[in-house]
């Protein structure tokens, strides 16, 4: 059910997207996304960002009718990026006296997407800065690299509303119903999960804050159980392990790597491991296998030698892992090869780069198919991973 109730005078005028292909054209959205967009009512008409180009007409409309004839003073802008900003030069042209309030990056930007003179109608906005609506007051906490540098989020004194930008965001349109944490992290992880420092900087700034309520600029408002939410991102942002268990991630042309991966998963689970997720890199959701590997304490990596290299969706797999700043895990190998296997070196060796990765010492490597000693090699492996 979708549940965008505010209050009386924060309403929400954003709009779903249940047609776009891929989000940021690299992530899977089967249940679509939100394009969140707020307006306050008061003194001073506030618009809390626009939404992308794909919702313009719906928005347009949302606003018109929450306005019931009224002029927007204001319009806050908290990120530059077109799936938000998209609409700030209509909503200029809309209300010719609106100011614009946002950072010095903020107009920095504005000026690199839209060709706009705002030298008269710019409200430029520092750390700690409050400007008044009438009886509700907004006040700007600077959220620089979450996840990009002109971001800021800004706390709603009166109601206690944190707009978090796309903090708290997850992917999905406002009527999905599904768990809030499977796509906050894949929203997360593989979106702003490079900037763990910064997400733990702005989490110190909102942990001063009373928050009631949480608007994000994707996904459901978050009015209950705060705690949780903040909890999730604090785990993120450390890149500690939300719980522990396997995700064993395989690259196999010809299959007989991915016996080995589902063999070992059969052995894990009958040897009593709950949280055991196999993905397939050539054909699962990569952005999921990244979300997963955050989320476990254990990555088993089987790879087929290709080239005297790696099976390319394991080289595409690792680099989004080290984009990410995967680290603090614990990483078993598998490789595969009927010459020359050199994939169990290659991995170790990309994983030795990151930070805080213990590897497994025991090894398998299947030359061509799955034995009876690789079987026996498999169910040690496991032993090692439940120890
Ligand atoms: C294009 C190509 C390149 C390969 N390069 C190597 C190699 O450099 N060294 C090696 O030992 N095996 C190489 N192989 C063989 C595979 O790694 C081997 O057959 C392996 O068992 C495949 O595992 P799979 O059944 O999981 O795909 C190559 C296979 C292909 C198709």
């Amino acid at each position: 059910m979708k549940d965008t109730k505010i209050s009386d005078s924060v309403i929400y005028i954003g709009a779903d997207d249940k047609t776009l292909d891929l989000f940021e054209s690299q992530y899977v959205i089967p249940n679509g996304v939100s394009y969140n967009s707020y307006l306050i009512l008061d003194e001073k008409v506030t618009v809390m960002d626009t939404v992308d180009a794909r919702a313009t007409d719906e928005w347009l409309q949302n606003l018109d009718t929450a306005l019931d004839g009224k002029k927007v003073d204001y319009l806050v802008v908290s990120h530059m990026e077109p799936d938000h900003a998209a609409n700030v030069a209509t909503l200029i042209e809309k209300f010719p006296e609106l100011q614009v309030i946002g950072n010095a990056k903020t107009f920095n930007m504005i000026a690199q997407f839209f060709d706009l003179d705002l030298s008269s109608r710019s409200i430029i906005v520092k750390e700690g800065d409050t400007i008044s609506l009438g009886t509700h007051t907004l006040q700007f906490f600077m959220a620089p690299m979450v996840h990009w540098p002109e971001v800021m989020v800004t706390y709603e004194q009166s109601e206690k509303i944190l707009f978090s930008a796309d903090g708290f965001g997850k992917f999905g349109a406002l009527d999905t119903e599904e768990d809030w944490a499977e796509e906050a992290r894949r929203y997360y992880l593989n979106i702003v999960g490079k900037y763990g420092m910064q997400v733990q900087a702005l989490l110190k700034k909102a942990s001063a804050l009373d928050i009631q309520m949480i608007c994000p600029l994707h996904g459901p408002i978050l009015k209950e159980n705060l705690g949780y939410y903040i909890e999730k991102y604090n785990t993120w942002s450390s890149y500690e392990p939300e719980e522990d268990g396997v995700l064993i991630a395989y690259a196999s042309i010809h299959g007989n790597t991915r016996k080995a991966a589902e063999l070992l998963k059969k052995d894990l689970e009958e040897k009593g491991a709950k949280n055991v997720v196999l993905t397939d890199l050539s054909r699962d959701d990569m952005s999921k296998a990244l979300a997963d590997a955050f989320r476990f304490t254990k990555l088993v990596v089987a790879c087929a030698t290709y080239d005297g290299g790696l099976f390319p969706c394991m080289e595409d797999f690792l680099h989004h892992l080290k984009a990410k700043n995967y680290q603090k895990r614990t990483v078993a190998l598998i490789e595969n090869g009927s010459w020359a296997p050199m994939a169990a070196k290659q991995m170790k060796a990309f994983f030795e780069t990151l930070k805080n990765i213990s590897i497994c010492e025991n090894v398998i490597t299947v030359k061509s198919t799955v034995k009876p000693e690789t079987e026996v090699a498999l169910a040690s492996l496991a032993d090692t991973l439940l120890a």
